[in-house]
């Protein structure tokens, strides 16, 4: 299949770049987290504190298995590549997108954000703990890496593009 997932720690502008990415390549955009909200008609936090994180991670392999739609983009959740399965099926169904974006921006776009129970549970010690341990998933599962520093919407965009159509030989 030929999707495009992009992947990478909350706030490290996945879906920002992956809406733009769509446009430019004109393929049709999902997030991961949306649809599984539309799907069980919960919120995240909704769905963490009723069934715990374990079954929350349960849902993405089965997003990840059932999906259908080919030629599109992706938005993840941060936590999909804790499973080697949801790993072994994105790189294996697409080009993985890691956007590399330093902690302390991370964690100045989502330390207030009351939508994401990990963040809400934990200390910014935890969070860059959860960020460096997750580190090296992103960096294995990726086909390519962008680092976001100092780097615009726009420029990241681009340079996504670039790389999809080199590594799809276009
Ligand atoms: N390179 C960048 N320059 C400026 N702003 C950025 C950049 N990347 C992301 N942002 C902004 O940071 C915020 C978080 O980005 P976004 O929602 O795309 O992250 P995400 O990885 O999809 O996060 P999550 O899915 O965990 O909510 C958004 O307001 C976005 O516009
Ligand atoms: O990093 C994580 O573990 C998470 C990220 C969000 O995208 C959501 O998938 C959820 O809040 C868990
Ligand atoms: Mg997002």
């Amino acid at each position: 299949m030929n999707r495009i997932y992009m992947i990478g720690f909350m706030g490290c502008g996945k879906s920002a770049v992956g809406r733009r990415l769509s446009f430019l390549l004109k393929l049709p955009f999902y997030d991961m987290d949306k649809e599984i909200v539309r799907q069980t008609g919960k919120t995240i936090p909704e769905i963490f504190e009723e069934h715990g994180e374990e079954y929350f991670r349960e849902l993405e392999t089965q997003f990840l298995q059932n999906f259908k739609n080919d030629h599109c983009i992706i938005s993840t959740g941060g936590g999909v590549t804790m499973r080697k399965a949801n790993q072994k099926i994105m790189r294996n169904t697409g080009l993985v997108l890691f956007l590399d974006a330093p902690f302390r921006e991370i964690w100045r776009r989502i330390h207030r954000d009351p939508n994401r129970p990990i963040v809400r549970q934990s200390t910014r010690e935890e969070i860059e703990e959860l960020h460096k341990a997750r580190y090296r998933d992103y960096k294995q599962t990726a086909h390519i890496t962008i680092r976001t520093e100092f780097r615009t919407l726009r420029q990241i965009t681009q340079y996504a593009s670039f790389q999809v159509k080199r590594l799809k030989g276009e």
